[in-house]
């Protein structure tokens, strides 16, 4: 199928563009959904979807496209459906960079680190020549930091802080998984952070984070009341959740993958609420925290302006420290090992 182009209504206002690769897999099918009626950039918002996926699953794709349509979705304008890399990324404000191989039971997220590399290499190169310099990108495509920051290299003409990873889907399930610990609702926990990679080695912390209680801001640590589980069972639940749910299912996450990107790029665009901070993939230039500068690496964020940035001055004891180091160090491992895949 050449490139399918769909125009379903005409809208006053200017539309954002935005690209979702994977358009034909298993998270797109729920994010796609949920980007074009509005969740994410505002119910008044136009939107132009632009969707890539490999030749052959151009077929699937078309179907997507008609159940787009059929959802009657009074923002969504137009669909560009396309396995050509520069009509998905001409003109674009935001990338979600989803398609990639996901894992199967038993492997690690770098295991994809060679078949994976490629993609966001090339795809680096395309949204550096069509995108607009303004592109907003996130990284969902598995092993994700290492990938953003080859997609980062390879554009050099964009600005670094518009590359990011999604390590919100993490954030989301140490936020639940406290939410559960204190009988509380998720939205009564706030401020807990991922440092990292978007894997096992990731560090979910707690220490930071604050938890309402009968109407009163407490420390999550007062609130759990279990350090061991925070500095244990907690920690690996999170990491290892991933890795869970695909043992159960024979599938990744989809569906909390694409709430989680949801979250990510909605707080980008619209801000964090005051007092509150978010986890982000984020280039690690400049950071306080001692992490190695040059990779892509999960940090607490404020959003404001279309912009981030990480919080400073958070306590980092000994027990973090070497968690924050460890994932640093797998980090940089990942990175010569993509860059040695991808000859640079
Ligand atoms: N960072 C995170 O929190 C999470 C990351 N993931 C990762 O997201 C990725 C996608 O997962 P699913 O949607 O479940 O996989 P899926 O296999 O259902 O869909 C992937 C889609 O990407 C397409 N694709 C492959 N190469 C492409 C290319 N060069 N350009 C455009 N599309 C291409 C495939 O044809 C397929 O339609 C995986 O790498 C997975 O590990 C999944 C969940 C959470
Ligand atoms: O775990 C994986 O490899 C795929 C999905 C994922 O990244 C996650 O569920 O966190």
């Amino acid at each position: 199928m050449a490139t399918m182009h769909k125009v379903f209504y005409q809208l006053p206002g200017k539309a954002l563009r935005v690209c979702v690769t994977g358009a034909a897999g298993q998270i797109a099918y729920s994010l796609l959904y949920s980007v074009a009626k509005g969740d994410v950039f505002g119910k008044d918002q136009p939107i132009i979807l632009t969707l890539l996926d490999i030749a052959p699953m151009m077929e699937v794709l078309k179907g997507v496209v008609m159940e787009l349509q059929d959802c009657a979705l009074p923002i969504l304008q137009e669909v560009i459906a396309t396995a050509d890399e520069r009509e998905a990324f001409t003109d674009i404000d935001v990338a979600m960079l989803v398609g990639a191989m996901p894992r199967r039971e038993g492997m690690e997220r770098k295991d994809l680190l060679k078949a994976n590399a490629k993609i966001f290499q090339s795809q680096g190169k395309s949204l550096d020549q069509y995108a607009k310099k303004t592109v907003k990108v996130v990284v969902v495509g598995n092993p994700a930091n290492t990938n953003a920051l080859i997609a980062m290299k390879c554009a050099p003409s964009i600005p670094k802080e518009n590359f990011s990873c999604l390590t919100r889907l993490d954030q989301n399930r140490a936020k639940s998984q406290i939410a559960g610990k204190c009988s509380v609702p998720t939205s009564a926990v706030k401020n807990v952070t991922i440092w990292g990679n978007h894997s096992s080695t990731q560090f979910p912390d707690a220490m930071h984070a604050v938890v309402v209680k009968d109407g009163k801001d407490l420390k999550a640590t007062e609130a759990v009341n279990d350090d061991a589980w925070l500095k244990g069972d907690f920690i690996t639940t999170v990491q290892k959740r991933g890795a869970a749910v695909i043992a159960a299912r024979k599938l990744s996450s989809a569906m909390s993958a694409a709430k989680a990107i949801c979250d990510h790029v909605r707080d980008w665009v619209q801000g964090t609420p005051d007092g509150e901070w978010v986890s982000m993939g984020v280039i690690s230039d400049g950071n306080s925290y001692g992490v190695p500068e040059g990779l892509i690496y999960s940090f607490p964020v404020k959003l404001s302006g279309g912009k981030w940035t990480i919080v400073d001055g958070l306590s980092i004891d000994a027990f973090a420290r070497e968690k924050m180091d460890l994932t640093a160090k797998e980090l940089a491992e990942e990175r010569d090992a993509a860059f040695e895949f991808i000859g640079n």
